[in-house]
């Protein structure tokens, strides 16, 4: 059975798979405003660097098409305060932040308010359907990479689930299965949120990819007892130099892998590209103390334990063997490689 949408537009209105209650109920909940977009996005409904730039885009569309329906003659101003509330819903994933610049000349090109909302509505639908076709891309791309008989590590949920389809890290596993290269898949937990044991051994289940799900402490056990060939992620932000934002706990994979000869490969699409900084200036997201002191509302630390939360961590281009994107491979990436790789594809991030 394939992965339910994470995102559909439907009957005039965004649905969003509330991931929050997956793999025991899968639910859709409606939005008609940006506002709550917003909250859907800093809540995790949905979640996932490309799904978060979609449901932006399709935020956008709404609140605009809310405007028009009000006859609201303030629509620019307050288009305008939603646009700020969606880029403030989470820091860290740049493709928020690239799909409310892709809405930009909309708003600078439409001087009618239901003419704008059908041109925003119909960018949000293309960026959507466009994300599956890169995905696809990706995953070939990232497969080709993949040797023969080979089990991979990945981490949190880079699938069809945190994209408008088909997953990049999951794209390059799913791309990778159907050419016969995998003969496994083991899926890091993913603590405190659990998206490796929620959502990625459930969504490569319904595919029927073997897939077995481990605690992270079991990493470096793993990676040597088990020998994967790579350690496969996808991004958050990619920056200039080549290094990579990603779910916490990457970073420590990342350090593991290299100890014990197994590569890694991130997979993004260039929507999750920063040419503007380096690594260390990514914002990392600080996600709330509850996420680790309670599970499913239960108390799992004592009253008023201090925490430290980071959603995300930055693992530094070295070591990062390969970084697939739509357009190919960047081998070793580094700031020169990745400035050639999109010079080669006549495209800038
Ligand atoms: C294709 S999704 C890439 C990343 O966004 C993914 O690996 C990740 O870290 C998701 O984090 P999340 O906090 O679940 O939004």
């Amino acid at each position: 059975m394939p992965t339910p949408d994470a995102i559909r537009w439907q009957n005039e209105q965004l649905e969003l798979l509330d991931q929050r209650l997956l793999p025991s109920q899968t639910t859709y909940l409606p939005y008609q405003r940006a506002e709550q977009v917003a909250a859907a996005i800093k809540d995790m409904v949905v979640r996932g660097a490309p799904a978060i730039g979609i449901s932006a885009a399709y935020g956008m569309a709404l609140e605009a098409l809310y405007l028009a329906s009000q006859k609201d003659a303030n629509w620019a101003e307050n288009l305008s305060s939603a646009r700020t509330i969606l880029a403030a819903s989470r820091p860290t994933a740049v493709n928020l932040f690239w799909a409310l610049e892709r809405c930009d000349p909309l708003l600078a090109k439409h001087a009618d308010i239901a003419e704008l909302a059908e041109a925003l509505l119909a960018l949000a639908q293309q960026l959507h359907q466009e994300d599956i076709a890169i995905n696809t891309r990706i995953g070939d791309h990232g497969a080709a990479l993949i040797p023969e008989d080979s089990l991979v590590y990945t981490h949190c949920n880079a699938g069809a689930l945190a994209t408008g389809g088909y997953g990049t890290a999951l794209g390059v596993i799913r791309s990778a299965w159907r050419d016969g290269k995998l003969r496994g898949v083991i899926a890091g937990e993913t603590r405190p949120w659990l998206q490796g044991a929620r959502l990625t051994s459930w969504e490569l289940m319904q595919d029927k990819i073997p897939v077995t799900l481990a605690i992270e402490g079991a990493a470096a056990h793993l990676m040597r007892e088990q020998k994967p060939s790579w350690v496969i992620v996808g991004a958050d932000r990619v920056a200039a130099n080549g290094d990579a934002a990603n779910k916490i706990g990457t970073y420590n994979l990342a350090i593991i892998a290299k100890h014990h000869g197994v590569k890694v490969m991130v997979a993004a699409p260039t929507s999750t590209f920063d040419l503007t900084i380096d690594g260390p200036d990514i914002p990392i997201e600080q996600r709330p103390s509850e996420e680790i002191t309670h599970s499913r509302g239960n108390p799992v630390a004592p009253d008023q334990c201090q925490t430290h939360n980071p959603a995300f961590d930055v693992t530094p281009a070295e070591l990062i063997d390969a970084i697939v994107t739509e357009h190919g491979v960047i081998l070793s990436p580094d700031r020169e490689r990745i400035r050639q790789h999109f010079a080669d594809a006549g495209v800038k991030p």
